[in-house]
């Protein structure tokens, strides 16, 4: 028996925006929720591209390295589901969550079921203190998108990933995410707890444990409960206190140092090191048995110039900072944004921090200048082919630059970044656009 269903009334039983769409990307029907959240009809969307609409990209997500989910279903015939930055018919961003959903119609026909759900303002940044967590590049969105569901787990996260690059950042968001939330989050500085005070920090001590000993003190471990503790640069843990840890994690009780009572705390641990641990437990320089209770669930931290795009956001949270702190305002001229993103920043995030703060001590004005930059930076005059300007010449204003549609591909479609970059105004773009596709 075969029921002929109507498409639009089955997606509007869903209450969060839907729409449906084909192996050829096209959209084939949108969701009353769809079309009353983006004040659009569904006649204005169905035919087109699910890329052309939510990323304003001629091309598939996927060939913008996004995490793409019509890929995924179609792929795998299982749901998928990631977390992107849509634009709206005004180019508003806006982070949202995709499930997508693998459909079947009653000729075995497959689709994709996009569901989206708008996230609110303050989950698009992850703030840690006043520090708040920047980025916009698909690396980063699926770092992202990996913290939000590994944050859901109570399992153990090991947190790779270059010197610099936010994993102490990254640990807070795993916290926030948490169901562990309201609970504390506690650091510990593994590179500078020395071996001699490991067992009284960590685990504090009762009063007299030891010479000049004077008081009770609760241990980091405890002082962690119901929330959790972030082993910092873990790798630099010498042996013998890996033991010590590995016991602790292992049981979640403890003895306070000089105590007899056996203690319990409910702590979900969190590590990050800038070292291959597994390399090391090859060397015995870092236990196995350690390196699997850490890891149930590693995450990986993108170095800077792996996620150009996210430069110039993070640079300019960077000198709001420099600027309350200092009293003061600084920004980037185009010239030197361009340099920035050129660099390749061997110490990421901390690196840009410190050179933007050299910069700001030495320009004479609000506006940075490449001349103020770190000269690590003004020594790469060339930039890589992608961000080099290749405007037509003077007389030649009807042509569009060689590089447009690679600028389109790594700015995800988005023709405000891409006239930002190339120094032009949106509109040009448009039009470069509407004249390469006429022919
Ligand atoms: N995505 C980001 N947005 C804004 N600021 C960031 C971001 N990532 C890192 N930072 C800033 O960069 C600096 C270094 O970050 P953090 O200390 O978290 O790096 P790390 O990977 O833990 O470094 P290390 O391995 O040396 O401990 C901090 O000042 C942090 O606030």
């Amino acid at each position: 028996m075969s029921i002929g269903l109507d498409v639009g009334s089955v997606l509007n039983i869903q209450q969060n925006p839907m729409v449906l769409i084909n192996r050829d990307y096209r959209i084939i029907a949108a969701n009353r929720a769809y079309q009353d959240a983006y004040g659009v009809r569904a006649d204005e969307v169905v035919g087109k591209c699910c890329h052309e609409i939510s990323h304003h990209s001629p091309v598939p997500c996927h060939m913008c390295g996004e995490d793409c989910p019509h890929q995924a279903v179609f792929n795998t015939g299982e749901a998928h589901e990631v977390r992107h930055i849509h634009y709206d018919h005004q180019n508003h961003a806006e982070h949202v969550r995709i499930r997508g959903h693998a459909i079947k119609d009653q000729d075995g026909n497959a689709y994709l079921g996009e569901e989206i759900i708008r996230l609110p303002r303050q989950e698009e940044e992850i703030t840690c203190g006043e520090l708040r967590m920047v980025g916009r590049s698909p690396a980063f969105m699926r770092c992202l998108h990996h913290l939000e569901m590994a944050g859901r787990t109570d399992a153990s996260i090991l947190l790779s990933g270059e010197s610099g690059v936010g994993k102490e950042l990254a640990a807070n968001a795993l916290h926030q995410f948490s169901v562990r939330a309201s609970g504390p989050f506690i650091t510990v500085d593994c590179a500078s707890l020395p071996e001699t005070l490991f067992e009284s920090e960590i685990l504090g001590h009762e009063r007299g444990a030891f010479t000049g000993c004077l008081g009770r003190k609760c241990g980091l471990y405890e002082m962690a409960h119901g929330g959790t503790l972030f082993l910092d640069e873990v790798g630099e843990l010498p042996l013998a206190m890996q033991a010590k840890l590995l016991r602790v994690l292992e049981t979640g009780s403890f003895r306070r140092l000089g105590g007899a009572e056996t203690l319990h705390a409910d702590v979900r641990v969190v590590a990050a090191t800038n070292r291959n641990l597994l390399e090391m437990a090859t060397q015995r320089a870092f236990r196995e048995d350690l390196y699997y209770r850490l890891a149930a669930i590693t995450i990986d931290l993108p170095p800077l110039r792996e996620r150009r795009e996210d430069i110039a956001g993070i640079a300019k949270v960077l000198l709001d900072r420099i600027g309350r702190n200092w009293g003061g305002g600084w920004s980037l001229s185009k010239e030197a944004e361009i340099r920035l993103c050129a660099y390749d920043f061997p110490g990421n995030v901390r690196e840009l921090r410190n050179i933007l703060q050299k910069a700001a001590a030495l320009a004479d004005g609000p506006v940075i200048q490449p001349r103020h930059l770190d000269w690590a930076v003004s020594r790469k005059a060339a930039l890589p082919t992608a961000e080099r300007p290749s405007l037509p010449g003077p007389g030649k204003t009807g042509l569009h630059p060689d590089n447009l549609d690679e600028l389109l591909r790594r700015y995800h479609g988005n023709r405000r970044q891409v006239a930002d970059v190339l120094g032009v105004c949106e509109r040009t773009v448009y039009r470069w656009l509407q004249r390469q596709t006429a022919g």
